[in-house]
């Protein structure tokens, strides 16, 4: 049995209703049959006047167990949840009933609070409808009995953004009735109910109100507004449409009617190919921290608490606001004055642009900005936790400051490096400290960016692994851990993206096609608009070394080093593949054809005449087929330890579509065999560079998965040091 629920009644004649399956109290079907039998049996008894509903260990309840979306769905009766029981017997009761909200009350827990009659709830309760995250809707009644308590515009934005509230919010917009400690929560809630009872306080139900909802006039046109905003925000997905619609029912036909078409909504959806890939994500997500070989060896993160940054630059200074944003006390380090200062001004300027974005609050500004201080000696090392060297990427320059790091830093100092691509064994070999010496990749901007690579050599001690996910989690970022070779995981899986679209270009194919192409598959960004935000020096400079690398998976071209001798380097001199305005606007660039013939003469590429006949989706095919081949090649080398890892990196660090699940769950929807034919044709005549790699031949040849874990191949082959890489830095 997956949970219950426990039915207590007190002397006062108050029943509490305690959902119990630990930790969340997720409502599973268990759990809601014996709610469902507890509530009717409470309703029943006439010793009960007023019935309490709680969470067990101070949490409410997480909502419904999401491993039950994304599969057809069971027999079960359409409104069976929504209408029958929460409406019909808990909302309708003749008895009152009150939520009594600690810790999280989230989707169909919170659904559950809002049919009650009041809700009481603790200051850092966390209250909120997330399901769309998951390509559902609230599927409990929440999209009709959240706008009657907060009003349309509130709800909307909860309900489309996936936003949680806390306790102190939800009071002051009229989604609690109540505060109170943690300790008197059902007190209070049993009081309440009496009060209800007796008439002292009102019997409020939610779907009839309408005092809180705007007039319709009003309401269509934050209705119209929501439309607008979410198909441009995420013009593929249907279900937040999906979703507006089954509000303005209610506010049209009335909330019965409505209720009806979200359980038909929800249903329909629950099986669709997006809230299946969306609930692997969520999995994959949580996966991310678990890592074989160091999380389970039983390891206490040691305390961190101040972190010294080497080099106030954009990726320096974009670091010291992510750890200020998250409470470390900082130490910004420059080599001079000048450069100190400018790093410092940067920080500011970040933490300021986050309170202009409503990201902090005024009040906490002076706070976050009194958490760093600038530097000019390694002298004011002393005492640090933690130092990330942030400095340009020059392996000389690195090995200096690690040698210099080993002398001032205490020994239990963890030295990271947020390098992109330089080979973590050579930067330390200078010291003593392999064991110590991490790799800390931020995505720019680090404070923006929610991914974290953290990249482990063969030296690299568990217990630092162990801290650095501490840390991770601390700063809200995902980490991934990988291990220390050419590119990591994350630039590594993704160069072929913009390599075989430099090659289509070369071939004759419009470049804003491709970019255009790629953008209504979902990417964040085509693959020369992501060149020009990363900048042509730091992909120059990475191309230099996957070039050593890699061989004849490597492939060469001239149009980034021709752009460069007219001075073109991206979107920092506005001029890179588009133009650049001096705000966020970019625009193609005609004169961008002069700079292809020139490449193309020298490679001596010429016009394909099949190639220039591809739809956009043979387009897409051709650019990411490549990543997944350079996925698969990464699985192989074992320099992540699981695939989902792969899935969460190209969400969060490339820009993939969430809702296609990453890119080897949306690889695994086309099948291996689909995509290895494919690679072997193109590579017959355009060259090595797609030619599958022996992992995705095998699958192929086999027809199965890709998602297969390095965990259950350690399984297999009885091999438990498989967490020690098998290749090391190539070069
Ligand atoms: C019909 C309804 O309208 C539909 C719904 O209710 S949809 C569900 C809505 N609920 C959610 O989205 C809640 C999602 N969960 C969260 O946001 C966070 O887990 C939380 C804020 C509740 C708690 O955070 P935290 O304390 O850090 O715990 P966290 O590590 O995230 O979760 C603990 C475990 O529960 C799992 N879990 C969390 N929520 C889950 C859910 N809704 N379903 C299934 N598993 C869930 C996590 O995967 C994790 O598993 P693991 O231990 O094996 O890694």
């Amino acid at each position: 049995m997956k949970g219950k629920t426990l039915l207590e009644v007190g002397a006062d004649g108050v029943a509490i209703i305690i959902i119990n399956n630990p930790p969340l109290n997720l409502l599973s079907a268990d759990v809601l049959f014996s709610l469902k039998e507890n509530s009717e049996q409470a309703l029943l008894r006439d010793d009960v006047k007023a019935i309490v509903i709680t969470g067990s260990k101070g949490k409410f309840s997480g909502g419904f167990d999401v491993t039950a979306f994304g599969k057809k769905a069971k027999n079960g009766k359409l409104g069976f949840w929504s209408i029958e029981f929460i409406t019909d017997i808990l909302e309708a009761a003749r008895k009152p009933l009150v939520a009594a909200i600690d810790g999280p009350a989230l989707g169909g827990g919170l659904e559950i609070a809002l049919a009650c009659h009041a809700r009481i709830s603790t200051s850092s309760a966390q209250l909120g409808l997330p399901e769309l995250r998951y390509g559902i809707l609230p599927g409990f009644g929440g999209t009709q009995r959240l706008p009657r308590l907060v009003g349309l515009h509130k709800a909307l934005e909860m309900i489309l953004m996936s936003k949680f509230v806390n306790g102190d919010n939800a009071h002051s917009l009229g989604l609690v009735d109540a505060l109170s400690s943690a300790d008197e929560l059902t007190k209070i809630a049993r009081l309440w109910a009496i009060d209800i009872l007796e008439f002292r306080r009102p019997w409020a139900v939610s779907l009839h109100r309408t005092d809180r909802l705007e007039p319709l006039a009003e309401a269509r046109m934050i209705l119209k507004h929501a439309r607008i905003t979410a198909k441009k925000q995420a013009p593929h997905l249907k279900h937040p449409l999906v979703c507006i619609d089954v509000i303005e029912e209610g506010l049209i036909h009335g909330p019965r009617a409505a209720l009806w078409k979200e359980s038909e909504a929800l249903l329909e959806l629950r099986q669709s190919d997006t809230c299946r890939s969306l609930v692997y994500f969520f999995f994959a997500q949580h996966r991310t921290s678990k890592v074989p070989g160091i999380t389970d060896m039983g390891l206490i993160p040691r305390k961190v608490n101040t972190v010294a940054v080497v080099g106030g630059g954009l990726m320096g200074s974009s670091i010291v606001t992510a750890l200020v944003l998250s409470n470390y006390t900082v130490i910004l380090k420059e080599v001079n004055e000048k450069a100190l200062l400018a790093g410092i001004e940067r920080v500011k300027v970040n933490l300021q642009d986050h309170v202009k974005n409503g990201k902090l609050a005024e009040a906490k500004l002076n706070k976050n900005l009194s958490l760093f201080k600038g530097v000019l000696h390694y002298e004011d090392f002393r005492e640090v936790d933690m130092v990330i060297e942030a400095v340009s990427e020059n392996t000389d320059l690195k090995l200096g400051i690690f040698a210099e790091l080993e002398t001032y830093c205490p020994p239990y100092c963890i030295l990271a490096s947020s390098s992109s691509m330089v080979n973590l064994n050579l930067i330390g070999e200078r010291t003593k400290s392999q064991y110590r010496i991490v790799g800390t990749h931020f995505f720019s901007q680090a404070h923006l960016m929610p991914l974290l690579e953290i990249v482990r050599t063969e030296q690299t001690s568990p217990q630092v692994i162990v801290d650095l996910l501490a840390i991770a989690k601390k700063m809200r970022k995902i980490p991934v851990v990988v291990c220390n070779y050419t590119g990591f995981a994350i630039n590594r899986m993704f160069f072929p993206y913009s390599q075989a679209a430099l090659m289509l270009v070369e071939h004759g194919i419009d470049l804003y096609q491709i970019d255009q192409a790629a953008t209504a598959f979902g990417m964040t960004m085509g693959p020369f608009r992501m060149i020009d935000s990363v900048g042509f020096e730091v992909v120059t400079a990475l191309n230099v070394q996957l070039g050593k690398n890699f061989g004849e998976r490597y492939r060469e071209s001239k149009l980034i080093s021709v752009m460069q001798e007219d001075n073109r380097a991206g979107e920092t001199t506005r001029k890179g593949f588009y133009m650049y305005d001096s705000g966020s606007k970019f625009t193609p660039d005609p004169d961008i054809k002069k700079y292809i013939n020139k490449a193309s003469s020298i490679s001596s590429d010429s016009v394909d005449y099949e190639l220039i006949k591809l739809s956009d989706e043979e387009i897409v095919e051709m650019i990411l087929f490549p990543v997944v081949n350079e996925a698969c090649c990464l699985l192989e080398d074992r320099i992540v330890v699981q695939a989902s890892d792969l899935d969460v990196a190209s969400v969060m660090g490339m820009g993939f579509p969430e809702y296609r699940g990453g890119i080897i769950f949306w690889a695994d929807t086309l099948g291996s065999k689909y995509i290895c034919s494919k690679l072997e044709k193109w590579s017959k005549t355009y060259g090595a560079f797609f030619n599958p790699c022996a992992y995705l031949a095998e699958k192929a040849l086999k027809r199965t998965s890709l998602l297969i874990l390095w965990r259950t191949l350690c399984k297999l082959h009885c091999d438990h040091a498989f967490m020690r890489p098998i290749l090391s830095w190539h070069g």
